[in-house]
């Protein structure tokens, strides 16, 4: 079973003015779906501590999945897809590139997202913007490839092909 960590970076939630529907729905969808929830914070937008617990999750926890929710708009305290650029050592160009297009198709808000996806080691982090919706539809289009994702990491030596040739 695959082990995650689900980090929300808000500033609200962080100070209790907003109960955080977001990180606790990530939770609940991974859950369902097979992960193993293996821890979930809460932090402000603020780029060292979110690096500080990416590198920690990553590096001593070997967490295989961290999903972040939260600060990749465009206001001056969104920081974190700098934050997350300075941890991951390759960037998944591809699976930020399908939230947005995806996200695309239900709001032209969805450009506004900054959110990038990565690597470091063998976990997989991947920001996901801060509401609700924007995490629902994250999730659509995350779910169907992150198990092959985390298995490719792993060295899974598997043909990726989609059935016999
Ligand atoms: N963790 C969350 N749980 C529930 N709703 C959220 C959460 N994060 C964001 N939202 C909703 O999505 C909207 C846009 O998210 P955004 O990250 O811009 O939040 P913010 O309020 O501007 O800043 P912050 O959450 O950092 O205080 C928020 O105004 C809020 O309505
Ligand atoms: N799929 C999807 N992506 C989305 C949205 C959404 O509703 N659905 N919200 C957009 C909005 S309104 C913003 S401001 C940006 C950044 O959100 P964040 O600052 O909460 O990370 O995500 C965008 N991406």
């Amino acid at each position: 079973m695959y082990k995650v960590g689900i980090l929300t970076v808000s500033d609200k939630c962080s100070q209790g003015e907003r109960k955080d529907r977001s990180g606790k729905l990530i939770c609940q969808t991974l859950a369902e779906n097979g992960y193993e929830i293996y821890t979930y914070k809460i932090v402000p937008d603020e780029e060292e501590i979110i690096i500080q617990h990416l590198i920690k999750w990553s590096d001593e926890l070997h967490l295989d999945l961290i999903v972040t929710t939260g600060g990749t708009g465009l206001s001056p305290r969104d920081v974190t897809p700098e934050a997350t650029l300075k941890v991951v050592k390759k960037e998944v160009h591809g699976i930020a590139e399908a939230l947005r297009l995806e996200g695309l198709k239900k709001t032209p808000h969805a450009m506004l997202s900054r959110g990038i996806a990565g690597t470091r080691g063998e976990t997989l982090i991947i920001n996901l913007p801060g509401s609700p919706k924007a995490v629902k539809e994250g999730l659509e289009v995350l779910l169907p490839i992150l198990s092959h994702a985390l298995a490719k990491l792993k060295g899974d030596p598997t043909e990726c092909g989609e059935g016999p040739a």
